[in-house]
């Protein structure tokens, strides 16, 4: 069976606003998702609906061809994972990891204990009891090793320290390659998890902005440096996402393809011509003016 996700026109309102307005796209399998969106942008309001947590109202979305909501069938494959409340809990890591066992189809309980170890989880210790970035590292831990073909991660690593966040890069890289599923990490942190992403969708203002390959949209942009005079004449009246000057060295983060020829001129004038971030492109992208 496989799990294509379809979203289409989903619309949803709290008490008459409209927190995601007409949205629509399709996810493949296999692929690893960037969900990027400022504050408020509907981020975790699309992920309920994907997690099934809420019932589409307006729009449909689609799972395996589906309609997921109260449907076991398709629920087994899909999990949600964001900061959870777990200040009630007084069960320990390793009792939750055998419940998790229970009723999760493709957990892996040897690769959950495997990242416990990593994350220098305690096992015995109450889950109410973790520092938020542990019961943070525990979520991811439950995350990676469920395996589920449909793996959601709605920012739940913020609270994880910088060490513990670059485990879990590693360990998602790893098995995702060795078991791909579908994932979808919603996150602030562009610039630190894009080389993560397949794909990347962003939203704003509860609207769709874009859905595209990584590299495809990286490319959609490029950084110019060299003397400052130079890259002012050469990048023109491009539209500029960032610049930075050092001495007379100027560097231009421009927005808009540039064609060989162009590429050759800069080469003619001594200018570098490098890529552009994912992070400057989804701050130009998503800022007031555009
Ligand atoms: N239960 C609710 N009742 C009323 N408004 C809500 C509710 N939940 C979210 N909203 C509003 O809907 C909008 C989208 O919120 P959502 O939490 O989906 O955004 P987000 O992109 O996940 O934001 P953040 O990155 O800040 O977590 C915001 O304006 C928020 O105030």
């Amino acid at each position: 069976m496989t799990f294509d996700v379809e979203v289409n026109n989903v619309s949803l309102h709290y008490n008459g606003f409209a927190a995601l307005k007409d949205i629509s796209f399709k996810l493949d399998n296999g692929k690893i998702y960037g969900l990027l969106g400022r504050n408020g942008a509907g981020k975790t309001s699309l992920l309920t609906l994907l997690a099934s947590f809420r019932k589409v109202k307006s729009g449909s979305i689609k799972i395996g061809g589906e309609n997921p909501f109260e449907n076991a069938k398709i629920m087994q494959h899909v999990t949600f994972h964001y900061e959870a409340d777990y200040s009630e809990l007084s069960e320990n890591i390793k009792d939750m990891l055998d419940d998790a066992e229970r009723y999760r189809p493709y957990f892996d309980r040897d690769y959950a204990h495997y990242l416990a170890d990593r994350f220098k989880l305690p096992l015995k210790k109450p889950i109410k009891k973790l520092s938020r970035g542990m019961q943070s590292a525990f979520e991811v831990t439950l995350g990676l090793a469920s395996r589920t073909p449909i793996t959601i991660f709605d920012e739940t690593y913020l609270g994880m320290d910088a060490p513990a966040r670059e485990i879990f890069y590693e360990e998602l890289l790893e098995d995702q390659a060795n078991h791909p599923r579908t994932m979808i990490l919603s996150t602030h942190l562009v610039s630190e998890m894009d080389y993560l992403f397949d794909d990347v969708i962003i939203i704003d203002q509860g609207k769709f902005v874009l859905h595209e390959n990584y590299e495809t949209l990286v490319s959609k942009g490029a950084s110019i440096t060299g003397p400052a005079e130079e890259v002012d004449t050469f990048v023109g009246n491009m539209t500029r996402l960032n610049e930075q000057k050092l001495g007379n060295t100027k560097a231009v983060m421009v927005y808009g393809e540039l064609d060989e020829t162009r590429r050759t001129e800069a080469q003619r004038k001594g200018l570098e011509v490098g890529p552009i971030s994912l992070q400057d492109l989804f701050i130009y992208l998503t800022s007031e003016e555009v």
